[in-house]
């Protein structure tokens, strides 16, 4: 199993491209079950993930080539792929194929709204709260599906005729769910009110590629999503949007380091709120042509609090690193986590290197200490195990983080990138 080692100390000085977002790729691949046509996505980073859902779709009878290739053989960053569902010959995901990854229980909406029927396993993906489905179902259930759960799967059926256009006010905001209404409502007969929807930017990411297949949605992006159903999508061309929280991830490792370093290809609206942590923390931020500029100079970090929430609020998905940089912070600082009841396994792993962080509830009170000692740690989950890494680049000495699949669910070529920057990172393989 490969392993990570950082020698710890180095600023960063450079430029990093960031990819194209694993959390819009993913529901972007599964839009294209909704068509028979060729949907042509760009920029789609190369991730354990995707190579995951490119296996499930192909179950489902998808035709996949990579930059005209067969999948898996580009070994370029950001590919552009096809994806061709002529047939769908199958439309059952199993279990072994949906237990390593939550996105892949998406293909429900999809493969409800275009053959009537699906039989979905129930989801797995990162450990980092139990992640009930019920949401799903509730919304399934609102546009008239007929939902059971059998033997760990979902076994859902549309009415004769298809799905039927509902309003629907989802009492919790979920951008899984968010994701699949609006999938399932696009071929559904009338208009589907959704409430209290998840205004992600990848939600309007997806509700862009719906619409350039011929889709009717207006409204993602704010908390109402109104998709006038049609009765058939035919394929596009889109762009995955970039990635916020590798954006974000990165911008915390240079604040943490110091350094002068341009995230090239991502915009800062994507990330106000998480950049505006950072900025407070005492690094500075500006957008350049190409990119965001991201410096730390000499100054040390300041203790800053934050609090997650859904979309425009301070992403969970960056909750972990933030905690990494305010390990080294001059003061105390307390960080809340509101979306999931178990995301702060990083806690234990950061303690090895010195850290002083204590737990109450959902909230993590951290002590800055003026250094972090290398050690080896464990990834736990994919976000955590790249605070594990923030916290190894100002570590002195060596850090070995182990369980680097994690990592190499969501980070693009990590190594190289921080490589090219003057880090220290090399993955080893027993
Ligand atoms: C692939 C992808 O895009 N994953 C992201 C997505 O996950 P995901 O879409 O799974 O996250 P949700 O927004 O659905 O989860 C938010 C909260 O709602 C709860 N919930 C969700 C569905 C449901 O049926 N019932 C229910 O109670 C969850 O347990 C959680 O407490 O959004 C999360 C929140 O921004 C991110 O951390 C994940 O990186
Ligand atoms: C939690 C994440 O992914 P998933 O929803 O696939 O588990 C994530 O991207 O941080």
């Amino acid at each position: 199993m490969d392993r990570i080692r950082i020698v710890g100390g180095n600023e960063l000085k450079g430029v990093i491209p960031i990819s194209g977002a694993k959390n819009a790729a993913l529901p972007l691949m599964i839009a294209s079950l909704l068509t028979d046509d060729t949907l042509t996505l760009e920029n789609v980073p190369h991730l354990a993930d995707v190579e995951q859902l490119i296996r499930i779709l192909g179950n489902h009878g998808a035709d996949i080539s990579v930059n005209g290739r067969r999948e898996r053989q580009s070994e370029g960053y950001s590919r552009t792929i096809h994806f061709t569902s002529r047939n769908i010959v199958d439309t059952t995901a199993p279990y072994e194929l949906v237990s390593k990854m939550r996105a892949s229980f998406w293909v429900i909406g999809p493969l409800l709204a275009r053959e009537g029927k699906a039989r979905v396993s129930l989801p797995g993906g990162c450990a980092i709260g139990t992640r009930p489905v019920d949401l799903f179902i509730e919304g399934l259930t609102a546009l008239g599906a007929l939902i059971e759960i059998d033997g760990g799967y979902i076994d859902a059926k549309a009415p004769d005729g298809g799905l039927i256009g509902a309003r629907y006010t989802f009492p919790k905001v979920s951008v899984g769910a968010t994701h699949v209404m609006m999938m399932a409502a696009t071929l559904a007969r009338g208009t589907t009110v959704i409430g209290n929807a998840a205004r992600e930017p990848e939600v309007q990411d997806l509700a862009k590629c719906l619409n350039a297949m011929g889709a009717k949605i207006t409204g993602a992006g704010t908390s109402t999503i109104t998709i006038e159903g049609v009765t058939s999508l035919s394929g596009a061309r889109h762009r995955v949007l970039p990635d916020r929280i590798e954006t974000g991830t990165y911008a915390m490792a240079v604040a943490m380091t110091g350094g002068d370093v341009v995230l090239e290809g991502t915009e800062m609206h994507l990330l106000d709120t998480a950049l505006e942590a950072i900025r407070r923390a005492g690094a500075e931020i500006s957008t350049t042509g190409s990119g965001i500029h991201v410096v730390r100079n000499g100054a040390g970090i300041k203790p800053v609090d934050i609090v997650t929430d859904p979309y425009p609020g301070f992403p969970t998905d960056l909750q972990a690193q933030f905690m990494g940089l305010m390990t080294r912070s001059s003061g105390v600082s307390h960080i809340t986590e509101t979306i999931f009841e178990n995301r702060f396994m990083h806690v234990q792993e950061l303690a090895r290197l010195g850290a002083k962080i204590s737990l109450s509830g959902q909230t993590a009170k951290i002590e800055g200490v003026e250094r972090l000692r290398g050690a080896q740690v464990m990834a736990t989950d994919l976000r955590a195990s790249v605070s594990l890494v923030i916290a190894g680049l100002a570590a002195e000495g060596e850090t070995m983080v182990s369980r680097v699949y994690h990592l190499d669910r969501g980070f693009e070529r990590l190594e190289e990138k921080l490589n090219r920057c003057g880090a220290s990172v090399e993955r080893v393989s027993d």
